[in-house]
């Protein structure tokens, strides 16, 4: 069954861990999101991770170099899992993979500015990432003509596990569960609905039907 997880793109983590509360029980895994990363720092992934111990926490880093020193530095500040440009080198996600088999969590990489997703999530795999995240980000969502159906049509064809993130939502969600992804992410439909408790339980409910 896939995995929900709510994208937190909050800037303070008070207001996020009050938003997880909220969602908690329909979400699988709580992921800060990278602007609430350069706001709140290290410390506010440990502040999520004690808030939530039975929750898996993502940290949306999208690391560009340094993968071992970057996944360390998350990792040990409680997150299980960090998130690595697909764009970058083969030896970036490497080091990240290493990292995170020492820490006993994951990584997954995120295909942000990669050209071909379906050809770089299978690289990614086969260099150790749990899973690979198949991401239109906000600017790219912001764009004319953005469907979020081309990443849909990519997971039904990846046959690695991936997971989908820009603009997941209620409609969209029975697609994204179709198309075999591992999780589906969902941020501005949870955290920008008016009842955002109701939003969590709405998509679980689709995505679990
Ligand atoms: O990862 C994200 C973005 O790069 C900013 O951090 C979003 O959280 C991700 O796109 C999911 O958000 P929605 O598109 O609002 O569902």
């Amino acid at each position: 069954m896939a995995k929900l997880q709510v994208a937190i793109d909050l800037l303070k983590i008070e207001d996020a861990i009050a938003l997880a509360t909220k969602v908690a029980p329909y979400i699988d895994i709580i992921e800060l999101g990278t602007p609430l990363i350069k706001s709140e720092g290290l410390a506010g992934i440990r502040k999520m991770k004690d808030a939530f111990p039975d929750k898996l926490v993502f940290a949306d880093f999208k690391t560009a170099d340094a993968g071992e020193l970057e996944a360390d530095m998350a990792f040990g500040a409680g997150a299980d899992y960090i998130t690595i440009l697909g764009a970058t080198g083969d030896s970036t996600i490497a080091g990240a993979v290493k990292s995170a088999k020492a820490h006993g969590k994951g990584v997954v990489v995120d295909t942000i500015g990669v050209k071909d997703r379906v050809k770089r999530a299978q690289e990614a795999i086969a260099l150790g990432a749990e899973f690979v995240e198949l991401h239109a980000g906000l600017d790219e969502q912001a764009e004319e003509g953005y469907s979020i159906q081309v990443l849909i049509d990519e997971a039904a064809r990846a046959g690695v596990s991936v997971s989908i993130a820009g603009g997941v939502n209620l409609s969209s969600i029975k697609a994204v569960k179709e198309s075999g992804v591992v999780v589906a992410v969902a941020g501005a439909a949870i955290y920008g609905a008016e009842d955002p408790a109701q939003a969590a339980k709405d998509l679980k409910e689709l995505l679990d039907a």
